[in-house]
């Protein structure tokens, strides 16, 4: 069946890539950079702000959540926004100034130093996310770069840029997941440690 081959033939690739992914030092090491600034940032009042497009919308929306209800235990809230819900203020911003503008002008907004922005780009040329990484800057905001393929622009402007090694937009996706879920587990753990007995 053309249909059950092509479903292993996707698992096998996202297993492969994870494999990649597990032995890719540069990698781990930056999503562990990017954990330490989010944590360094929580700690001292600051903020965590996402944004992306499409399915990197729905990544922004997704670690917000966990961040601000709970990932793996309960535990007060976080403070994480993503800049991609508010349906107001994404059109009004959109028809006013354009979409490039989207991101950009919700950082000049609401962002503040010492606040960390997470901006999330399979390609690293989205100009909308490119725009709220030189915002970000701007502002003396930490920036963090989700990217894949060469990153696109997303290294040269991000602090610390997470590349995931495949040039496929799903498999960067699912590649991102993991890493936020990372991320999101290990924020949780060491602002609020469990304790054990
Ligand atoms: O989810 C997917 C593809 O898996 C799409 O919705 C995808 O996110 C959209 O095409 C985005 O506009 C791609 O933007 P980007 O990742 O290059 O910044
Ligand atoms: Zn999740």
């Amino acid at each position: 069946m053309a249909g059950v081959t092509f479903v292993r033939a996707a698992i096998t690739e996202t297993a492969e890539l994870l494999a990649a992914m597990a032995g890719d030092d540069a990698l781990c090491a930056a999503t562990a950079r990017a954990v330490d600034a989010c944590i360094a940032a929580l700690r001292t009042g600051g903020k965590i702000m996402l944004c992306g497009n499409g399915g990197s919308a729905a990544d922004a929306q997704h670690w917000a959540g966990e961040l601000v209800s709970r990932f793996c235990y309960d535990r007060p809230g976080l403070p994480a926004i993503a800049l991609t819900t508010d349906s107001s203020i994404l059109t009004a911003i959109g028809n006013d100034y354009g979409n490039d503008r989207l991101f950009a002008r919700q950082v000049e907004a609401l962002g503040t130093r010492g606040d960390v922005l997470i901006a999330i780009s399979t390609s690293g040329n989205s100009p909308n996310v490119l725009a709220a990484l030189e915002a970000a800057r701007a502002k003396d905001i930490a920036t963090v770069g989700f990217t894949g393929r060469d990153g696109g622009r997303m290294p040269a402007l991000s602090d610390i840029c997470i590349q995931i090694p495949s040039g496929s937009t799903p498999r960067i996706q699912e590649g991102h997941e993991v890493l936020g879920h990372a991320l999101c587990a290990m924020i949780e753990a060491a602002i609020f440690p469990r304790q054990t007995v």
